[in-house]
């Protein structure tokens, strides 16, 4: 297994910095909330969010796979020749490939969750794996800036270096109720066996020899039994906070002459102010594309807003220096291509320069009326541009809406604090 392989998947280094600056670490017993924590903390703060146990389940998942008892001997062996590849996106949802399948959807089955703490106790298979996670943890803090780790052992053994480190409990009842919710288990019998199951491997996870799930004496210990998942992500944010690790975009620590924060409010006198405001602000991403005749243009905004619905009028905000702006001043009508949460590809094709932005793999069409329409596209709207303004080092354009199409109901791609995320229930 290799640190570079589990990077890989939908997260490319070098990647514009969230708000977080350094190692988040969660420990704690069975669903307690980590991975809900860890996930809502990364999403909101533009870090990498990696799911350690997602690893010792997904070594668990090769063990049954080949037959082998997850006690024994050959589990260390077979540790090492594995390819293990994990997301660490938190806005992707969670991708695990083993030897280039992806299991993630098999991870939470009875047999791996019963196989992993065994698997999980072989001193060989965590000396494998804590190389691993150090290695990506070190790789992300360094490209994305910050990062939130989950798991039993990563404030005491993984990550003890960590700036902030959270022990989340929350009372055997509340955790057995949780995990018979996701796991749909809702007879009282159900929910017994539950809450044994998770109880034993509790046990069997504090009481291993090596590395066992506790408490790190610098940990701060979070009882989450009657919090709501967002009122554990704003402790988290609030101790991140106090602990210096976050660079609230909102709130840079000085404004332009110095002046603290929480002093007068303040002209905006630096573009790197008004930038770090906007960096604070989600945006919905579209790819704007358009036909003047001369061949299709498109581009990435978050600029898009509705601005009348009597008549229906949107506007949307064009660099001067644009490639697309000659296409879009000339053009009379334009589509506004509305973007999934999974589409950030497209949003990053679209917007980078002096590649076609229609080569393959971007898949599009043409509507009746000729404009380039994007295909896979959750929702378009196509508009006609009335008024053009110059707007600074802007192009403002506002269209008049003529037609629209919603073809599914879709998780939006969200531009917040230099990253792409995506709306989420659980804040
Ligand atoms: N504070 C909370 N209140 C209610 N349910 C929660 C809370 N935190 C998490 N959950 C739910 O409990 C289940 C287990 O949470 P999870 O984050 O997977 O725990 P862990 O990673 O600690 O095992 C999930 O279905 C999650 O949605
Ligand atoms: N850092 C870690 C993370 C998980 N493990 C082990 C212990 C757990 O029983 C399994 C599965 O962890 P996971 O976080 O997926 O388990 P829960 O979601 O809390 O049920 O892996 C570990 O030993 N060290």
């Amino acid at each position: 297994m290799t640190s570079s392989q589990i990077v890989s998947a939908a997260h490319s280094e070098g990647e514009s910095r969230g708000a977080l600056r350094g190692v988040v670490a969660i420990d704690g017993p069975a669903a307690a909330g980590k991975s809900t924590t860890a996930r809502g903390l990364a999403l909101l703060s533009g870090a990498a969010y990696l799911d350690t146990g997602a690893i010792y389940r997904a070594v668990a998942w090769a063990v049954l796979r080949d037959g082998l008892s997850p006690e024994g001997g050959q589990v260390a062996d077979l540790a090492g020749r594995l390819d293990i590849d994990i997301s660490v996106d938190p806005s992707l949802g969670q991708q695990v490939t083993v030897d280039g399948e992806r299991v993630e959807a098999q991870l939470r089955s009875r047999q791996v969750s019963e196989a992993v703490p065994s698997v999980a106790s072989h001193p060989i298979v965590r000396e494998a794996v804590h190389q691993i996670q150090r290695n990506v943890i070190a790789r992300l803090v360094a490209s994305r800036g910050g990062i939130v780790v989950e798991g039993r052992d990563i404030g005491t053994v993984v990550a003890p270096e960590a700036g902030l480190k959270v022990f989340l409990t929350a009372s055997d009842d509340e955790r057995a109720l949780r995990r018979s919710r996701q796991e749909g288990v809702t007879t009282w019998n159900g929910i017994m066996a539950v809450r044994q199951a998770l109880l034993r491997r509790d046990t069997r996870d504090r009481n291993r020899a090596v590395s066992p799930l506790a408490k790190a004496p610098d940990a701060v210990e979070v009882d989450t039994t009657s919090m709501t998942p967002a009122e554990v992500v704003d402790r988290l944010v609030s101790l991140a906070d106090e602990r210096g690790m976050l660079r609230l975009a909102a709130h840079p620590p000085v404004g332009p002459d110095g002046t603290p924060d929480d002093g007068p409010q303040e002209t905006i006198t630096s573009p790197a102010t008004f930038r770090s405001l906007f960096r604070g602000h989600a945006a919905g991403v579209v790819v704007i594309t358009a036909d003047a005749g001369s061949g299709p243009v498109g581009f990435t905004a978050t600029s898009l807003s509705s601005v009348s619905l009597h008549p229906p009028l949107v506007a949307f905000a064009l660099s001067t220096s644009a490639s697309s702006w000659e296409t879009v001043s000339a053009a009379t009508s334009v589509v506004v291509n509305f973007l999934s949460a999974d589409q950030h590809e497209i949003a990053r094709r679209f917007a980078t320069s002096h590649v076609d932005r229609f080569a393959a793999p971007t898949s599009w069409s043409r509507l009746p009326s000729g404009e380039p329409v994007l295909d896979g596209v959750p929702a378009y709207l196509r508009a006609v541009p009335e008024s053009r303004f110059e707007a600074g080092d802007h192009h403002l354009v506002v269209a008049r809406a003529v037609e629209a199409r919603i073809r599914r109901l879709h998780l939006p791609l969200i531009y917040h604090a230099g990253s792409y995320t995506t709306a989420t229930t659980v804040l």
